[in-house]
């Protein structure tokens, strides 16, 4: 599909802090509508293990974005493969998550990401969470969203989330690695975490998972009425 043709499909940008529930929004939002479904920070947590793998240090700008380039990432069902092995589980750890936040500061490894991004924009349409989705990568998105809860609320479900894996979680080290995190992500100079102009705010602390892919879903009918 060429640059004009895929300029006219719809994108529904889903951007937020950590633990929000972007990706289980998005995920189930995309196939009630049976669009295609971009998780853009799964690309910055293979760029933070690949960068692992070779020593390359996450504060290496350019050594980092030149491994950025060099990788073969493709998103198969569920899986997500790093020059065709999977890796889904390895980048599903809190260090790779604090490892993509700090990878993702660097402009030459957000701009070594962004063809790949535009690459998943296919018909029926595309929703795409991370956190510039709507600032940088779709601009025109007709659909954005600025989805996050407290900070307190996100630690909990994380906290649940790693124990319903069986992986180790400590609440107090999980809200002050996402404090942490916040700060990097919302301070950075390069398309920081912030809300896009005309997003609408989605705060999910008394949400439940279905009212919050509901909200978006009917946001979506209202903004093609
Ligand atoms: N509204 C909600 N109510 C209760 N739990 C929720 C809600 N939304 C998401 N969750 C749970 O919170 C956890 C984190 O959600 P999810 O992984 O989708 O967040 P995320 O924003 O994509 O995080 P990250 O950016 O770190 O990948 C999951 O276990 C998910 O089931
Ligand atoms: N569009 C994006 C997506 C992700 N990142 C960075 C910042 C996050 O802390 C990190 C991991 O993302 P997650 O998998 O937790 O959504 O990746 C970004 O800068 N831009």
């Amino acid at each position: 599909m060429n640059n004009t043709q895929a300029h006219h499909l719809p994108v529904i940008a889903i951007d937020g802090p950590s633990a929000s529930g972007k990706g289980t929004v998005a995920q189930l939002v995309a196939e009630k509508l049976g669009f295609a479904y971009l998780d853009s920070g799964a690309l910055y947590r293979v760029v933070a293990f690949a960068a692992h793998q070779n020593n390359i240090a996450w504060d290496d700008a350019n050594a980092v974005a030149a491994c950025a380039k060099s990788l073969q990432i493709k998103f198969v069902h569920e899986q997500v493969l790093l020059n065709g092995q999977d890796i889904s589980n390895e980048i599903r750890t809190e260090l790779m998550g604090k490892g993509a936040s700090q990878v993702a500061v660097h402009a030459p490894v957000r701009a070594a990401l962004v063809d790949l991004q535009h690459s998943f924009l296919q018909a029926p349409g595309l929703v795409a969470d991370g956190r510039d989705m709507g600032t940088v990568i779709f601009p025109s998105a007709p659909l954005k969203i600025f989805l996050t809860a407290s900070t307190e609320v996100r630690a909990q479900r994380r906290y649940k989330q790693l124990l319903g894996k069986n992986q180790p979680a400590n609440y107090d080290n999980i809200l002050q690695d996402l404090q942490e995190r916040d700060a990097r992500d919302k301070g950075r100079a390069s398309a920081p975490l912030v809300m896009a102009e005309h997003a609408i705010l989605l705060e999910t602390d008394n949400l439940s998972i279905a009212d919050a892919v509901n909200m978006v879903l009917d946001a979506y009918q209202k903004c093609n009425a």
